[in-house]
């Protein structure tokens, strides 16, 4: 190793002393358990479903909790003592009300903070105490330091326990503490998150679930095809600009653009007036919750045909200067007859209903308008120069990838696209033919050069990315076709199926999954391939766990759009030291009814895989990191102090 790297080092290791107890540190974390992952996906903008999700650890809060307390509490305890491990705020609100004696109120609070401390304590045995420290919350550190490291046996000591306790009582402090701890709890229950694609769209909130991930204390993100639109649009994709405002006029979510970003959308909707009027295949979906006025839904209906008509024609010159991308099939406009208002497809003619082809030159239906043509610019700029939107993104690409082997597994958000037989499907780019891993990397490799490059609005890169929203080889889409105008405008339902890549039904074998991971250079006897994008019917029967445990899908429809197709709300996998469990969730209605009621969504809890003997932080790919800085030291102590 190069001794100018060790010199270096030494500055901050700078007595034999210091290496030694750094070694001793990093060897003694090796031989703790690994830590526990936690893996969402398919968010879709559901914000308080997600938080739900975070605060309850997918269960694991309440397990920990009823490892403690179960022989002596009762279910309705049990329940409410993890209310208010989830939502301290509220809960703390709602004690206060119901508990009116103030001697009462304060014995309530030392027992709680007694079981709270007890809780924490339960939480942290798999961390070094500096890990813990980090966790807690910072005005309390020194107090809660002196309450979870007590030592019962003595005696004398108990009697200085209780009176700190009642002093942080009688100082008024009590609630404060309480709530530090319940955010510890949640925060040391889970090590690390996944999220495994899928954040933007069709729900009302991604904003807020990317200011919650930018805080989260230790997270990685799998890209899916809603979260590559949005960085498309960021990094100057026209097209990807147009879907991702069509989507949120499609979800009665334009505030998202609007309030949230701060892009305005009146030059949108000063064309949309102009051009467009009602009409039914374009009224937004309107939850019951939401109220909007018929005025409101008449501009959002008009919104959602300007901008789709947009996007429609910006497709095309796309497919037209990107052989690569084999799509001419979806050059549409082309194929219409706007004196009769049909479609041609693969042969046969359909009645085209619901049209909105005003601003259509038949001679030339890819060119926009001016109107459209400055409408776009500025939604382009507003778009690219928004800070918030920016932060988020950056995010997104720091922290994200198109796939991740971690700890053995392979987490990726679609698919890896298959033939029929179960090979790897081929793609051509610019001469070269790519599959798998290969595959993989150069789609990112395409994605991160748009990102670098915003200015660049018509290069491949930029047109790459809208390919991995759509693309038939794309590993977020993996469907023939994204069959969006059909939707709109053919009655013929045969027209609208999607028809996915084999790789969807092969991947329930397990010899398909350990090709896969061999592909991916991962061990086929550990490893796991997790994947997101397809909501898990359960109320068809699937089976979100397939190919012999080698193969969990847990996308089981966080988006409420999508509840009543896969029965459930979701589904969220746990690895912890002992294996992996797989958590259904029933569907969540509000935090205020989880807090009045005392009920939290019903976990169901499947083994998916148990490990013979708990596996330690070694083992993991941290593990690995710390091995090398460990092995880092001992040159140093051998360079440096050896021969003293
Ligand atoms: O549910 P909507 O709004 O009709 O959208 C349907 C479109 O969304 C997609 O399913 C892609 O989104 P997902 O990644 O969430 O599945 C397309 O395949 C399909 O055309
Ligand atoms: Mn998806």
């Amino acid at each position: 190793m190069d001794t100018k790297y060790l010199d270096l080092l030494a500055e901050k290791y700078d007595c034999e002393e210091k290496v030694a107890t750094e070694i001793i540190n990093l060897e003694a974390i090796l031989n703790l358990p690994k830590g526990t992952e936690h893996f969402v996906s398919d968010l879709h903008g559901e914000y308080y479903a997600f938080q739900h999700v975070l605060r309850n650890g997918s269960g694991n809060v309440k397990e920990k909790i009823k490892d403690l307390y179960k022989e002596k509490w009762t279910q309705k305890q049990i329940n409410s003592f993890a209310t208010l491990v989830y939502y301290p705020e509220e809960k703390l609100e709602l004690v206060k009300k119901n508990i009116e004696s103030p001697q009462r109120l304060n014995q309530w609070y030392a027992e709680t903070i007694g079981h709270m401390i007890k809780l924490t304590a339960f939480a942290s045995t798999k961390y070094t105490r500096s890990k813990v420290r980090k966790a807690l919350p910072v005005q309390f550190v020194y107090i809660i330091e002196e309450l979870l490291y007590k030592t019962d046996e003595f005696t004398n000591k108990k009697e200085y326990y209780t009176k700190i306790i009642n002093r942080i009582i009688s100082l008024g402090m009590a609630s404060k503490l309480i709530t530090g701890l319940a955010y510890t709890i949640q925060r040391l229950v889970v090590d690390h998150l996944h999220v495994v694609g899928d954040i933007y769209d069709r729900g009302a909130n991604p904003d807020r679930i990317m200011d919650t991930l930018m805080n989260y204390h230790s997270v990685d993100i799998q890209w899916g095809n809603h979260d590559v639109l949005w960085m498309g649009a960021y990094a100057g994709s026209k097209v990807c600009l147009a879907n991702i405002i069509r989507i949120c006029a499609r979800y009665n979510n334009l505030d998202i653009i609007e309030d949230f970003y701060g892009i305005n959308l009146i030059p949108l909707l000063n064309l949309a007036e102009k051009y467009y009027q009602d009409n039914p295949a374009f009224r937004p979906k309107i939850s019951a919750e939401d109220r909007v006025s018929e005025n409101e839904k008449l501009q959002i209906t008009k919104i959602h045909q300007a901008i789709a008509m947009i996007q429609f024609k910006l497709e095309m010159p796309i497919i037209k200067r990107c052989p690569d991308f084999q799509m001419k099939q979806r050059l549409l406009l082309e194929k219409i007859d706007y004196a009769r208002q049909t479609i041609c497809l693969n042969g046969k003619t359909y009645p085209l209903t619901n049209t909105c082809f005003a601003t259509i030159n038949p001679e030339h239906p890819e060119d926009l308008t001016t109107e459209e043509e400055q409408v776009l610019e500025r939604l382009l700029h507003s778009i690219q120069h928004s800070e918030k939107l920016g932060r988020q993104m950056n995010f997104l690409l720091d922290k994200g990838s198109l796939y991740l082997k971690y700890n053995g597994n392979l987490l990726i958000h679609g698919c890896i696209p298959l033939n029929e037989d179960g090979s790897l499907k081929k793609m051509r780019i610019q001469g070269i033919n790519y599959s798998g891993k290969a595959l993989l990397d150069v789609f990112e490799h395409y994605l991160r050069e748009s990102c670098a490059h915003p200015s660049l609005h018509d290069d491949f890169a930029t047109d790459m990315v809208w390919y991995l929203w759509t693309g038939e080889n794309s590993s977020l889409f993996g469907k023939k076709e994204m069959t969006t105008f059909e939707r709109y405008f053919i009655a013929d339902k045969e027209t609208h199926r999607e028809q996915k890549n084999p790789y969807y039904k092969l991947r329930e074998l397990e010899t398909t999954c350990r090709r896969i991971l061999g592909e991916f250079d991962l061990d086929p006897e550990e490893g796991h391939i997790i994947n997101g994008h397809t909501p898990v019917q359960e109320i068809n029967g699937e089976n979100p766990i397939k190919a012999n445990g080698k193969m969990i899908v847990i996308d089981g429809g966080f988006s409420k759009a999508y509840q009543s197709e896969t029965g459930i709300a979701g589904y969220t996998l746990l690895y912890n030291s002992y294996g992996m469990q797989l958590v259904a969730h029933q569907r969540f209605t509000s935090k205020e009814d989880v807090v009045l009621k005392g009920t939290d969504v019903l976990s169901v809890r499947r083994l998916v895989d148990r490990e013979l003997r708990r596996k330690k932080v070694m083992e993991t790919n941290i593990g690995q990191s710390l091995k090398d800085q460990i092995a880092v030291l001992n040159q140093l102590l051998m360079y440096r102090y050896a021969n003293r």
